[in-house]
């Protein structure tokens, strides 16, 4: 029989992204609300307590104001695409390459990685785990997005009546919102200094992590970098390890094709002692929306990839 999903957020940017990747899909029967009903608060308590899914792609506060809605005793299970839940008690993070794919799977209350987190948790988390880099490390984190990682409204500042931003840096005060799950999934002592900015392509991003491999106690070479999250994800239908060959450059463009990859380079110098470290992924993808979907699938016992943009 199939099961229940409601998109709390259907008329935003990640759930419209949703819908289309569950559009036809036999497994599950969408439920969105009308134009009309979409913001009536009886309406949606009354589908996030009747669905067996409901995924939230709705701001933080909307978020919290949705999962209070939803009745203990229902049997409604949570996917929630913003950054309310990501460190919260009780909450599984939905990235089950890095958390499992059995906690996923188990879980009642799934909690969706930030964009720029699944580039940045996907490079270090595992070469952190295996000791290769160090903890207690003070890492950077360089980023490029897409204008639509903002949703409706930095959509709005990017395509509306004369706009011109060429290119647009911003958590300057360096405490963006996506720092504590950065560093508590990663494994990080210490918070990561965090740059991230927005070029005028729809979607796509660059996430990189610099670093001088030469100065740590543990002296890796990027080789072996490479080769452990090669080992780490192999297999993985989603995740993919670029080979050592150093790509010329790597290039967002403007309209970028949905798609819900990740891909890591592992960039090194001649000797090994500096290296970028580079995650490429679709802030909509990867990033937000196939992320759900996976989660989704995985809930719901099928596979992983159904539905999925993975070409
Ligand atoms: N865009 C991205 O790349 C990513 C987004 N996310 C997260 O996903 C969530 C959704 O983001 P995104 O789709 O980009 O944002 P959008 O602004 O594009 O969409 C949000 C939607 O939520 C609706 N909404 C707001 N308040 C309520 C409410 N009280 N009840 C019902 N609906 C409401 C909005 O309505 P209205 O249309 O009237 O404004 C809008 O349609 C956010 O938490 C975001 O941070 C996570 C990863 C990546
Ligand atoms: C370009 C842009 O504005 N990006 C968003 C993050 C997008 C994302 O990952 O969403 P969450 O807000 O749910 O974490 C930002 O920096 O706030």
């Amino acid at each position: 029989m199939a099961r229940s999903v409601f998109i709390d957020g259907a008329a935003g940017t990640t759930g419209l992204e949703i819908r289309q990747r569950l559009a036809d899909r036999t497994e599950f029967d969408l439920l969105v609300l009308d134009d009309a009903d979409r913001k009536d608060a009886a309406k949606r308590r009354e589908a996030l307590n009747d669905s067996d899914f409901a995924i939230l792609c709705l701001p933080d506060d909307a978020a919290v104001e949705a999962v209070a809605m939803i009745d203990p005793a229902s049997k409604t299970r949570v996917i929630d695409a913003s950054s309310a839940h990501r460190v919260a008690d009780g909450w599984t993070y939905g990235f089950p390459e890095i958390a499992g794919r059995e906690a996923v799977a188990t879980a009642r209350f799934v909690s969706n990685p930030g964009c720029y987190p699944t580039g940045f948790i996907g490079l270090v988390a595992p070469l952190v785990r295996t000791g290769l880099l160090p903890h207690d490390w003070p890492f950077t984190c360089n980023a490029v997005s897409g204008y639509s990682g903002g949703g409706k409204a930095l959509i709005e500042r990017f395509e509306g009546t004369g706009a011109d931003i060429a290119f647009r840096t911003y958590g300057l005060e360096l405490s963006h919102k996506h720092r504590p799950e950065m560093q508590q999934h990663a494994g990080l002592e210490h918070g990561v200094l965090f740059a991230p900015s927005v070029v005028p392509a729809f979607r796509g991003m660059v996430v990189e992590v610099p670093l001088h491999l030469g100065a740590m106690a543990t002296g890796p070479h990027s080789d072996a970098l490479r080769e452990a999250l090669q080992s780490f994800y192999q297999g993985s239908p989603v995740v993919t390890v670029a080979s050592g060959v150093a790509p010329g450059e790597l290039l967002l463009h403007r309209q970028e094709q949905p798609s819900d990859t990740l891909t890591l380079h592992v960039c090194g110098n001649e000797g090994g002692w500096n290296v970028r470290l580079v995650a490429v992924l679709d802030n909509l993808g990867k990033g937000a929306s196939g992320a759900a979907v996976q989660n989704l699938n995985l809930m719901a016992g099928l596979d992983e990839t159904a539905g999925l943009r993975l070409t």
